[in-house]
Order: C-alpha cells, then structure tokens, then sequence
C-alpha cells in the first residue's frame, strides 16, 4: 500500500503547475515615500487591505504576521501612510500586504489606483461591526467595482471585523445584512458577476487567522494538488485531519478535504505555540543559537480523550499537524514512512532547496522561526530558503 502510496504521490508532480505565476511589476509616484525604499519591485502577489480608519486593518496584520498581541494594537496609531510589508523574509507565504491608511482619498485623480489594481492578487475589505456600518458599505462599493473594472481576477474579500463584541446572534443577522446589502448594491450597479466573500473576524481568537488562510490558500496556485497529497496522506494513516501549516503566520495552506472546524484548528495552532515555546526554553544549543525550529522538530501529544496530536517538520517554514485517534497512532510506523512520501512530493512540489531561489526575477533569502528578538518570527540569521520557488 506505502508503495503504491508513493507512486500516486510522485505521480502528481508539478509539471502541470505554473512555475512563474505572479502579478505585475509596478511603480507608483503616489506613493514614492513609501515605497521607494522598501524591497524593490518582483513579481509576487500583493494583498491590500482597505477599509474606514479605526476599522482595524493595522491590527490585523501585526496581529498575524507580527506576532503582536491583541491588546498591543490598542496602542497602535492611525496608519498616514500606505504600509508595504513584505513577509516573503519570514514566512513560506511569499507576498506583499499593503495597509492603506483609512482616511486617503483613494479616488483622488493623482492616485494612481489602475495601477494599484493591476498587480493585486487580493483585496481584504475591513468593516467594524461594532460600528454603524453604513458609510463602510458604500466605500466597499465605490472600492470594489473601481477594482473590479481595473482588474476582474482580483479575490475580493470582506472581513466583517470586531465580532468578538457580538453575539452569536447578532454575528449571523450582521453577516446576513452586510451580505444582503453589499450584493443589492453590486447588482443595482448590474455587478453581478463581481463575487464578495465574507468572513466573520476578530484578532482575539482564530477566526482573523483562518480567515486569512483562506485568503491566502486561493493565491496559491498549487493549492489543488496540495489537497490531493493531504487526502492521500490521511487515508492511507488513518489521520483524521491534517493541516499544513506556515509556522510563522499559523495561517495553514492547505488541508484535506474534509470540513475544517474551528476548534480543531485552534488545537492545532495552539500546538504550534507550545511545540515552539519547548523548544525555545529546552531546545536551542549552550549559547541559544540555532532556530527553534528545524528539520528534527517533531512533537507527538496525548490528549486525555483519546486524539492524538502529531506535528513535523515539512519544510523550513511548513509543518504537518495532524489530529488523528490513538487506535490508529499503534501503526505509527506506516504514519512514519507515509509522511517520509508526502514530505518528498512537497518538496518537489515546490522544489524546496537548500539555496537561493529566483522567483519571478526576484532573490528571496528567509529563514526559519527562531526565538530571538521579539517573539518567534523574529529573524535571526538569514539562511537560504525554504520558500517555494512557484509560490508567487
Ligand atoms: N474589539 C476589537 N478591537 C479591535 C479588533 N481589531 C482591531 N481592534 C481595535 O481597533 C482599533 C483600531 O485599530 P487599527 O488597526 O489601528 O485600525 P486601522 O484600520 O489600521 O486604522 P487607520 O490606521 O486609522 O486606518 C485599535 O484600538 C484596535 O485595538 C478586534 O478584532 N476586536
């Protein structure tokens, strides 16, 4: 079965996958001060982030890619300026994320939005819900079918943000009206064809960081065949469910294909932490060099009702965590030689090596979490890669 298992993974290589997908090169007089400086122009995706000032959109990506706490962001001033953040040094996820500041006239004609438009994989609207959100309808429209006309490939995603402040059911009737609203306002301007999708989000638990895989898994072009490896994977081991994981965002990239629910997610992301945490405090050499996590990293843990949990090393930046019963962990052996399979189909997958890699004309250099400076995804050394040379 193990070989066959090989067989069908090695089968489904890349070939078929686009090895340079990315978007444009681009360059804005608008926003010179910005971006003059920041990492020069490539081809890799870029996600913006737009939304009504004070809507939180700064949060969110410290949040998720900063490791900053929720309550940190309570401290955080108004953004004034657009905000490049390149993550591509840090994290397997190789794009740019743009937060614009709430109170710029986007429309303003000196403001080069085509251009902006043209090389945006996606656009993340960001609505407080715990505000009166009429006046952010209406920016979302005036935003999105501007893009729209620009660019109709761009993934147009609203984050109905602050939920935590909500009920369970004035969640639902928010998401419905929100919902209803902006559709009723795309098809009066006959955009039908424009698709929102919608998620409920809050930085005081996991929803802002499974909204984003979702965000992120549709910019990745391999994401089929990724799912298809996972499925393989946890049929032939009995596993139940198994995520690939960024280690650094704990966004997850793909899993298999059985409904993902919240609760094992958020297991998962918090054995990322302890697994990290561990190694920080036991796992670094005599004088705390090294990075938390590597290739030996690997953490099986026991819960008092019979799951067990199982995370290992894939890549420098991706881990295989797995919820699966103690039943089928007694044949950890063929567990063991499976993922030895599925770890090989995604390194070819991306064709992960140990040097640096051209991506769309641009040299990336990254390294792997390590618990230096402030918090994990701190870089401490640069070591070459890890980060799929087709993700762009
Ligand atoms: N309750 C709650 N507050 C949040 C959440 N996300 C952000 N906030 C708070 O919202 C406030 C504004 O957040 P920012 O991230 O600065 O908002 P912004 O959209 O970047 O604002 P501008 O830079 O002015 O455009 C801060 O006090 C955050 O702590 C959330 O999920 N729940």
């Amino acid at each position: 079965m193990s070989i066959e298992y090989e067989e069908q993974l090695a089968g489904s290589l890349v070939d078929s996958f686009p090895k340079d997908f990315g978007y444009g090169v681009e360059n804005m007089d608008m926003m010179q001060e910005n971006l003059e400086n920041s990492p020069s122009a490539d081809n890799k995706p870029r996600i913006l982030l737009m939304g009504l000032r004070r809507s939180g959109k700064s949060s969110i990506q410290k949040v998720v890619f900063h490791k900053m706490s929720p309550n940190e962001t309570l401290f955080l001033e108004s953004t004034n300026k657009i905000y490049k953040d390149d993550i591509s040094g840090s994290s397997f996820v190789n794009f740019h994320i743009w937060d614009f500041p709430g109170q710029v006239d986007f429309f303003d004609p000196t403001f080069d939005y085509e251009m902006i438009f043209r090389g945006t994989g996606a656009l993340i609207f960001v609505i407080d819900a715990q505000d009166d959100y009429v006046e952010a309808l209406g920016r979302l429209h005036l935003t999105v079918s501007r893009a729209f006309r620009v660019n109709p490939e761009i993934n147009f995603e609203v984050f109905i943000h602050k939920v935590d402040g909500l009920s369970d059911d004035h969640k639902i009737e928010t998401q419905r009206d929100i919902h209803q609203r902006a559709n009723d306002d795309l098809a009066d301007a006959s955009l039908e064809k424009l698709h929102l999708s919608f998620y409920l989000t809050s930085i005081y638990d996991h929803s802002i960081f499974e909204a984003f895989s979702k965000v992120v898994q549709k910019l990745i072009p391999q994401l089929p065949t990724l799912e298809n490896l996972l499925n393989i994977f946890i049929s032939n081991s009995g596993i139940e469910k198994a995520f690939l994981f960024d280690v650094v965002s704990k966004i997850y990239i793909a899993t298999d294909s059985s409904p993902v629910d919240m609760q094992s997610y958020e297991l998962c992301c918090d054995m990322i932490d302890v697994v990290i945490d561990v190694s920080c405090i036991y796992g670094l050499k005599d004088e705390g060099n090294g990075n938390a996590y590597d290739k030996e990293s690997l953490a099986i843990i026991k819960l008092n009702n019979t799951t067990v949990l199982y995370l290992k090393e894939v890549t420098k930046f991706l881990a295989l965590v797995c919820i699966l019963r103690e039943e089928s962990f007694e044949r950890k052996g063929l567990i063991d030689y499976n993922f030895h399979c599925f770890r090989k189909a995604i390194h070819e997958v991306f064709e992960v090596s140990g040097s640096t890699q051209r991506m769309g004309g641009a040299t990336v250099q990254s390294s792997p979490p390590s618990c230096s400076g402030n918090g994990l995804s701190r870089l401490k050394s640069t070591a070459l890669n890890g980060t799929p040379r087709s993700l762009v």
